[in-house]
């Protein structure tokens, strides 16, 4: 016979049993949950083919690994009303990956009609043409054909579009869209309404104010910054120039053409070099190895061409030579535009920066952090003290307006004394 105290003994048993293995069920279920969801999160998450890219401080990752071809496969749906503007964002390739670039893919029809048959043409680079269009959401846009009879076409192309569909900066030309469409490959381009800086300087109709000069040149640094500093992996331009560098409605510079891979030039000495004369670094003419180093170089180009309006084309290094031989020796070159309408010392600060973005030893030359820091800090002083200057011209000019106010209020008062006297 059991007991009362054996049948409590036994239930309270029995209780514990069930709570442990009711506990143990429950921390194998929590563990084998998280382990699931553990692998699941992994096969999201970026493999060794992703790039992540820190845009603007945010970080976001982009699926390397979805190339041109795989990106195209898959932007093709079966709802032709679909494809036509399917984006590489919205669509989930086989493997379940969402490729993340955003550009929209066009039709040869759609480009055709969006640039009025080809017809309102923006200018020619080496790369083909360029027109002017308008999309049917009424944005208009700049669109790069690829010449049929360039040699290095097809690669330019597919360099651009992988490597422009991962890089987004407010100082970056950014490629909307592209078209692979009757044989023809297109690129499509915010517009830049304000054309090239090289057009805006060396237009004698046209006049860049100092201090539009200073933040394009901070523009060109952040442009150049997130390209060597922030895209992962680093983007080295190769080709920087006055010509590659933009200017939208607000006359904010934007750097472009970036991932071309241009021609070679022939040289005498050198067959395989890349870039335009006059920009290039000498110490990669010399030997052939191109670093972030020699686009300081170019933009320290770039920089005197925005002090001097003198184009590299038309002996710039030998004035530069020459200014660099004096402090205030770069007085001597200014741009005649700007004779009186500019800080002179905010201009020595800035020469100095171009000297040694142009310094012999690319070792030696400053990092685009390093170059940018010290732009900014010249343009903020310069825009605190026009605060400060018209903050004193407002005080001036309300101190003026209150004077007058009282000079009339007196010649009133006088009147009609005048008047009551009489
Ligand atoms: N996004 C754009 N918006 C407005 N105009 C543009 C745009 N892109 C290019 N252009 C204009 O089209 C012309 C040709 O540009 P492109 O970039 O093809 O060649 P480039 O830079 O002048 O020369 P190269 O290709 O030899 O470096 C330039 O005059 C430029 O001002």
């Amino acid at each position: 016979m059991v007991n009362q105290a054996d049948l409590v003994i036994i239930c309270v048993s029995v209780g514990v049993a069930l709570g442990v293995l009711i506990a143990c069920l429950i921390y194998f279920g929590i563990r084998w949950y998280k382990k699931r969801s553990h692998l699941g999160r992994s096969a999201n998450e970026p493999s060794l083919t992703t790039l992540p890219i820190r845009t603007n401080g945010l970080g976001t990752s982009i699926d390397f690994s979805a190339s041109l071809t795989s990106s195209i496969a898959t932007s093709r749906s079966p709802n032709p009303q679909k494809s036509l503007h399917s984006t590489w964002w919205n669509h989930q390739n086989t493997d379940g990956f969402a490729s993340t670039s955003g550009i929209l893919k066009y039709s040869y029809k759609e480009i055709q009609k969006a640039t009025h048959d080809f017809t309102n043409t923006l200018g020619q680079g080496s790369f083909g043409t360029v027109y002017k269009a308008t999309m049917p959401t009424g944005e208009v846009v700049a669109v790069k054909v690829l010449a049929p009879n360039s040699k290095q076409g097809e690669k330019e192309f597919q360099t651009e579009v992988l490597l422009l569909g991962r890089l987004h900066h407010r100082n970056l030309v950014n490629l909307l869209g592209y078209c692979i469409d009757k044989g023809q490959h297109m690129l499509v381009y915010q517009f830049m309404s304000n054309g090239s800086l090289e057009n805006l300087l060396y237009d004698e109709e046209k006049k860049l104010s100092w201090g539009e000069r200073l933040q394009i040149a901070v523009d060109i640094s952040h442009g150049i910054e997130y390209l060597h500093e922030g895209a992962v992996p680093p983007v080295v331009h190769r080709d920087l120039k006055s010509a590659n560098i933009l200017l939208d409605q607000s006359m904010r510079a934007k750097v472009s053409d970036f991932g071309l891979s241009k021609e070679e030039i022939f040289d005498g000495r050198n067959s395989s070099l890349k870039g335009t004369y006059g920009y290039m670094d000498p110490a990669y003419i010399s030997s052939s190895n191109f670093t972030m180093k020699s686009d300081i170089y170019s933009f320290g180009i770039i920089i005197f061409e925005l002090i001097t309006a003198i184009h590299p084309h038309q002996n710039l290094m030998e004035y530069i030579n020459l200014a660099a031989m004096d402090y205030d020796g770069v007085d001597g070159i200014l741009d005649k535009q700007l004779v009186g309408k500019c800080d002179l010392e905010e201009v020595r600060q800035l020469a100095k920066i171009a000297h040694k973005c142009l310094h012999k030893s690319p070792k030696k030359r400053p990092s685009i952090g390093e170059v940018s820091q010290g732009i900014l800090r010249i343009n903020q002083r310069r825009l605190m003290k026009e605060d400060t200057m018209s903050f004193a011209s407002d005080n001036i000019s309300r101190t003026v307006s209150q004077i007058e106010d009282q000079q009339v209020e007196l010649s009133k008062i006088t009147t009609m004394n005048h008047g009551e006297m009489g």
